[in-house]
């Protein structure tokens, strides 16, 4: 059944080959709960980083990127790790030998390693484990029917069975090699029915309890049922859906940890194990940044950080993201791509306009609630405009958040003066400046940095000192009357002494500079021919510090002739700094 109508469809047949592709028949579970299941607390984590993601990774870790990886990931808080598959390889072994003999496994920590259900493999396994103060041993056979057919060429009783002896395998060299350990919680056991997604889920259900008939799970004897989407070849309610069905027909429920494994080849591996875990399973084995095989397992980071983002502790410390990011990067010389969520380069940045200007109000409206209650901004809740947690929770900072490119408007540029420049510009000369940005972005393409941003603005406002340059100022007044003022001005590079009376020094100013004009014209001065009266139609001004050394910031709106412009002045002095903001229009018109 199909709810989608094909209303104004105006989109033609493929030529793709998708008619070789048949769609999965999901388990039926009419009466499925899972939707109206919450997850409210954080699973148990299995890092596959070494095994899974070092499997799958062009270069495999050398011994010691795979000890940095094993630091890092101790370090985040993971208290289960699968190492290796040591039977593969000598680098694996002996990587499982150097955790053990030189003691670098914390108590709290089990490490787990992973085998195929082969007698010789199982041995060479159970033997790299001899020491060790807590283990796992993860055994998996695929119980998918054309893995049956292809693979192993066995009936479905033969696939059981190898999953049967893997396990007595185990059991008896983890009895014969690994001494006290087994029989305590410090021994464990997990199996996987590979390919559990493409499995028939009753059969693969009935493979497990063949294996815990002989493991016997019970307290303090826990078995770890993990249920791989090997391949993830279908939407993510069918995941859940599975995960349901198993978990209700699963006996001895209580002792078995029902573990997702999902891979993420339809790029929703994120997904399904949320709906998994709604659909109640305990644990999660994934990688930090979705490494794996082909399109990889799921992302840890991920899955911790959207339980961390409603509110839920993930158990895992992701406050330094990028110290994260790095160390994964150097392990696994790969890339962690610029848009990955919560740790991507560009994750925290807003490029168009409204998301900027939307941005810079969220978090001004959180510094006015936070100075209003004295608090600082992060023992707030958090609540911003396109930005789901606070970049400050995972060490990223605000000054990154915004980036300007040609689509941006004027909260991205006023953000980045304000921030680094302290420039609180009135909103009208907000919006002028950002065309003066957009037109160097437009013609220059591309992304402008805030150093950039800050030369155009010195550029266009602070530096220009032709037709006007300011020299001296004397102000007087007397109370009750006007202003007066006396500036030595730079007029096209000759000085000249102005006076002036008006209300204010602005004003005394604007006006010694129209009778300037007025007499040049009268005088038949072409130099002044153009010039326009100027009129001041705004003003604003605030201190960009505090204390006796402040520097004042003025902002001028004013009509030059028939242009109307924005100047700006900076100086100790605040009458100094409004009539260079003046002099800013001017000499812009
Ligand atoms: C989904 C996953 O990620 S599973 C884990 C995958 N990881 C790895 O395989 C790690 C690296 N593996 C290896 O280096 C090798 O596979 C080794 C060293 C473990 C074994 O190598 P080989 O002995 O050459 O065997 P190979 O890997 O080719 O295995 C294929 C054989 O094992 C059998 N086999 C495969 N998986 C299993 C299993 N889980 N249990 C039992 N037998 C298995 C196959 O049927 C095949 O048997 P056949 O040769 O009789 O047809
Ligand atoms: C070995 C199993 C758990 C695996 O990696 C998979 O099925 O993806
Ligand atoms: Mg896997």
């Amino acid at each position: 059944m199909t709810n989608l109508s094909n209303t104004a469809n105006q989109q033609g047949t493929s030529p793709m080959p998708f008619a070789r592709y048949t769609p999965f028949v999901p388990v039926d579970v009419p009466d499925r709960t899972w939707p109206t299941w919450k997850v409210e607390k954080a699973p148990r984590w299995l890092s596959t980083d070494l095994r899974d993601g070092n499997q799958a990774l062009i270069d495999p870790m050398t011994p010691a990127r795979k000890l940095t990886m094993f630091e890092l990931l101790v370090s985040m808080g993971y208290k289960e790790i699968e190492v290796g598959f040591p039977s593969a390889s000598q680098t694996d072994f002996d990587f499982v030998r150097k955790l053990i003999d030189e003691d670098r496994i914390p108590d709290d920590v089990q490490i787990s390693v992973l085998t195929q259900a082969r007698e010789d493999l199982i041995e060479r396994t159970v033997d790299s484990l001899v020491g060790a103060p807590r283990a796992t041993v993860h055994l998996y056979n695929a119980t998918a029917p054309l893995f049956q057919r292809v693979v192993f060429n066995v009936t479905p009783d033969e696939c059981r069975n190898i999953a049967v002896r893997g396990t007595e395998m185990v059991m008896k060299y983890a009895e014969e090699r690994l001494g006290g350990l087994v029989g305590s919680e410090a021994f464990g056991y997990q199996y996987s029915p590979e390919i559990f997604t493409q499995s028939d889920t009753d059969f693969a259900l009935s493979v497990c309890e063949a294996v815990s008939d002989v493991w016997q799970p019970e307290a303090g004897r826990e078995i770890i049922l993990n249920l791989p989407a090997t391949v993830e070849m279908s939407t993510p309610n069918t995941y859940a859906d599975q995960i349901e069905y198993f978990g209700r027909g699963l006996t001895r429920r209580e002792h078995s940890a029902i573990s997702l494994h999902p891979h993420n080849d339809r790029g929703t591996a994120v997904a399904a194990t949320e709906l998994g875990l709604m659909a109640g399973a305990d644990r999660v084995e994934g990688c930090l940044f979705g490494h794996g095989e082909r399109t990889g397992n799921v992302d840890l980071v991920t899955l911790a950080m959207n339980l961390f983002s409603q509110g839920i502790d993930p158990q895992v410390d992701l406050g330094d993201i990028d110290e994260v990011r790095r160390t994964v990067e150097y392990c696994t010389n790969l890339p962690v791509h610029p848009r990955h969520p919560y740790a991507g380069d560009l994750v925290y940045t807003a490029f168009s306009g409204s998301h900027q200007d939307a941005i810079k109000k969220g978090l001004e409206d959180l510094d006015k609630k936070a100075a209003a209650l004295g608090v600082e901004v992060g023992e707030l809740p958090w609540e911003a405009p396109y930005l789901p947690i606070d970049p400050k929770d995972v060490g990223r900072t605000y000054e990154a958040v915004i980036r300007v490119n040609s689509q941006s408007g004027k909260g991205g540029v006023a953000y980045v003066l304000k921030s680094e420049h302290k420039l609180d510009l009135p909103r009208r000369a907000q919006i002028e400046f950002s065309r003066v940005v957009q037109q160097r972005t437009d013609s220059e393409g591309g992304e402008i940095t805030p150093e950039e941003i800050w030369a155009v603005f010195r550029a266009e406002y602070l530096d220009r000192e032709t037709p006007l340059k300011l020299n001296s100022v004397h102000t007087s007044s007397a109370a009750g009357e006007k202003d007066q003022l006396t500036v030595g001005v730079y007029v096209d590079g000759e000085r000249r002494e102005l006076t002036g009376a008006g209300n204010g020094p602005i004003n005394a100013f604007t006006n010694a500079l129209n009778e300037l004009v007025e007499a040049e014209q009268a005088a038949g001065n072409p130099a002044y021919a153009a010039r326009g009266e100027v009129r001041v139609l705004d003003y604003h001004e605030h201190a960009l510090s505090s204390g006796g050394d402040a520097i004042a910031a003025a902002y001028v709106e004013c009509a030059v002739g028939e242009k109307v412009l924005w100047g700006v002045g900076l100086d100790a002095n605040i009458v100094t700094a409004s009539l260079k903001a003046v002099i800013s229009a001017v000499n812009r018109g």
